[in-house]
């Protein structure tokens, strides 16, 4: 899931996976609010599937968390506008999570006696994933600031925790006059402009659909209303109008209106079936002389449509649910059926449900009461609602976006994640003849991570992949491990060691390096009085120059003997006369901690320095080394991200030019 995320998606990610990772290291970053922006199909919600599994790996390692009985609680929530949408993402919805009233009127109510249950559900999470962002109103996320406030017990916004809001402000508004939450309103609490910052999905990842046409839906998306479509748009939304009365009777109609919807559906359901059912509404009202409840003649529907006080249905027919019943479950607002079973009361033949096979047939997830039957049908039992008060032709002037979005979406903050991959910032140089690049990464296994390598947007740039605990045994190398481009030099643990059997009979360790494939280059596995150093030197002659050395130290060799064997290997080294020397590997001493650093000191009496200045590890330990003999060579350094070992990778862009 993680290997094909794009380079916009990764960038999100990482920078989530950054605050996790400094959260669970006690260093306390400030909440993030971030807004993902993004057309149909750009893949907003397989990112907050991502998202989601690798935040909760993460968090789940909060002290607090482990201490916890109840581990179970999510440190992610994930949530959405609609249920059909929460349940795509495997989510709940907003409204059910937080249990918000149905009139979001001020002023604010607080939880009552249900907060200690909501307070100990939610005690863990420290994310909020709020899906379909753009249906959420103003009132609506107000009430998410104060609900979330009052559960964590602080006036923080949202209750200190962070937000992910995701969604396309240009899709569906929020319900009723409200303007959209992007949109600024004086007469309204603002929480967006002040807190959100946004990046922006932009490439198309529905690889199966019809991308031309998705293509065309993101060029309307963001269409003004004096903006000619070019002709190819228009010729391609055409070829998709049909006249109504050529529509294929069993494909799916959308209307605007419940009023549309209800007529063509009776008339369809009576040119399919002949067994048509009519279910009437029972609705009850009060008796003022008698104070019972009394069945009123014929049904009040208070003026709604969507309460139709009949319903016509047929064994056999296609069906709709309009309400969510179980979104975790996916029994949610718009998801379909067939109607296989009426159920009727023994005593009366009263209709009391009516049994569905639903087109997404899952194992149910919980044991719905109405679903505890043994065929493989949805029971829907009667539901009761309380009611307190009273063509298709192309029109493309009617086709543009929102001017008020375009221009609040224009003025919004952008987040600069794009740091969370500094090669790729300065990709130009690091592909230029005259520069070096490097990248140093403990792979913590080779053949399992072979595939995360290959799909890293940026390790493809490096001239030298040095990579440590490599874990390969042997002399066989599998084809798998082959990169295009690249050569392979290896060397395993067993052969390191001479004087420590023990530790050349362990599995693990190992270095191998990649080298570009027009590189000349002279490999030395052996060195003279380098007898026990996972090791391997590579001196390059051309195109740069470059005497390279790449080192695994195990955390559990002891510094005495690893010191003696890599002093050897620097002086054999400087005897080789090569310049640049370049020594990069995991040393496994902390960078960080304050105190004696032997090794670094041993490096720096020889005129080294060290170029990684940031933590390369899930621990905020900084493990993972680049030393260089002429560091005015060195223009990029810094710390890469994964998601597949505890370390991060480390690289180097270096000049051929001493200036
Ligand atoms: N990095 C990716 N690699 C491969 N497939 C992807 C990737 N990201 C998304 N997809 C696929 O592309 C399709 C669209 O992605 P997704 O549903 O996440 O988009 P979306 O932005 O949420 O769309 P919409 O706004 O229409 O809901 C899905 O089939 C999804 O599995």
């Amino acid at each position: 899931m993680y290997q094909n995320l794009n380079q916009k998606q990764a960038c999100v990610f990482y920078a989530i996976r950054d605050w996790c990772i400094q959260r669970v290291c006690g260093l306390n970053p400030d909440p993030f609010f971030l807004y993902v922006n993004g057309g149909a199909g750009t893949g907003k919600s397989h990112l907050i599937k991502c998202i989601h599994s690798e935040a909760s790996k993460i968090l789940s390692r909060l002290p607090a968390n482990a201490e916890e009985a109840d581990i179970s609680n999510p440190t992610v929530l994930l949530t959405s506008f609609t249920g059909t949408a929460a349940f795509s993402i495997n989510g709940s919805t907003l409204h059910s999570l937080l249990k918000l009233p149905r009139s979001l009127n001020p002023p604010i109510q607080g939880l009552g006696n249900q907060l200690d249950e909501v307070r100990s559900e939610l005690m863990n999470a420290e994310i909020i994933v709020i899906d379909e962002i753009s249906m959420v109103s103003k009132p609506l996320f107000a009430y998410v600031d104060a609900r979330l406030k009052q559960i964590k017990g602080t006036q923080r916004p949202f209750g200190g925790m962070s937000v992910l809001a995701v969604g396309d402000f240009y899709q569906l508004p929020p319900v009723r006059q409200s303007k959209p939450l992007c949109v600024y309103d004086p007469e309204q609490i603002d929480l967006w402009q002040e807190h959100f910052q946004m990046i922006t999905l932009t490439e198309i990842m529905r690889q199966k659909d019809d991308v031309a046409f998705a293509e065309m839906l993101n060029r309307i998306r963001v269409k003004e209303k004096t903006d000619e479509l070019s002709q190819c748009d228009r010729d391609l939304l055409s070829q998709a109008v049909t006249a109504p009365e050529e529509c294929p009777i069993e494909v799916l109609h959308i209307y605007a209106t419940n009023k549309n919807v209800e007529s063509h559906n009776t008339d369809t359901l009576k040119k399919l079936h002949s067994n048509i059912i009519i279910i009437t509404a029972d609705d009850f009202q009060k008796d003022k002389r008698t104070g019972r409840m009394a069945r009123r003649d014929k049904p009040f529907t208070g003026g709604r449509n969507d309460l139709p006080d009949t319903l016509n249905v047929a064994e056999g027919a296609r069906v709709m649910l309009t309400r969510n019943l179980d979104t975790l479950n996916g029994l949610v607002n718009g998801a379909f059926g067939i109607l296989i079973k009426v159920v009727r009361s023994e005593n009366d033949g009263h209709i009391i449900k009516l049994g569905l096979r639903m087109d997404n047939r899952q194992p149910m997830r919980h044991n719905r009461s109405a679903n505890a039957a043994s065929d493989d049908l949805v029971y829907i039992e009667r539901a009761e609602e309380s009611l307190k008060f009273k063509g298709a032709d192309l029109d493309e002037k009617k086709i543009y976006a929102n001017p008020e979005v375009t221009a609040a979406l224009q003025t919004m903050r952008q987040a600069s994640v794009e740091e969370m991959m500094p090669l790729l910032q300065v990709r130009e140089t690091a592909s230029r003849p005259d520069t070096l690049t490097l990248i140093h990464h403990n792979t913590e296994g080779l053949p399992s991570h072979i595939s995360d390598i290959k799909s890293h947007h940026e390790m493809c740039l490096a001239d030298v992949l040095c990579l440590t605990e490599s874990h390969l045994q042997g002399s066989f190398v599998a084809d798998s491990l082959h990169l295009d481009g690249y050569t392979m030099f290896k060397r395993n643990r067993h052969v390191s060691y001479t004087n420590f059997p023990q530790m050349a009979s362990r599995s693990g360790g190992g270095v191998v390096v990649y080298l570009r494939n027009h590189f000349q280059v002279q490999v030395k596995q052996y060195l003279h009085n380098v007898t026990d150093l996972e090791f391997l030197v590579l001196k390059v002659q051309a195109p740069f120059p470059a005497l390279i050395a790449v080192v695994y130290r195990p955390p559990d060799y002891s510094l005495a003997p690893f010191m003696q064997n890599l002093v050897s290997l620097l002086d054999s080294l400087e005897i080789m006369d090569c310049h640049p020397i370049i020594v990069c590997g995991d040393f496994n001493e902390n960078q960080l901690q304050s105190g004696r650093k032997q090794i670094l000191e041993q490096f720096q009496s020889r005129g080294y320095s060290q170029l990684i200045t940031s933590a390369t590890t899930d621990k905020n330990t900084l493990l993972d080394l680049i030393f260089i003999s002429q560091p005015q060579q060195s223009l990029y350094s810094g710390v890469l991200r994964t998601y597949y070992s505890y370390h991060n990778p480390v690289f180097c862009v270096l000049s051929s030019s001493q200036s």
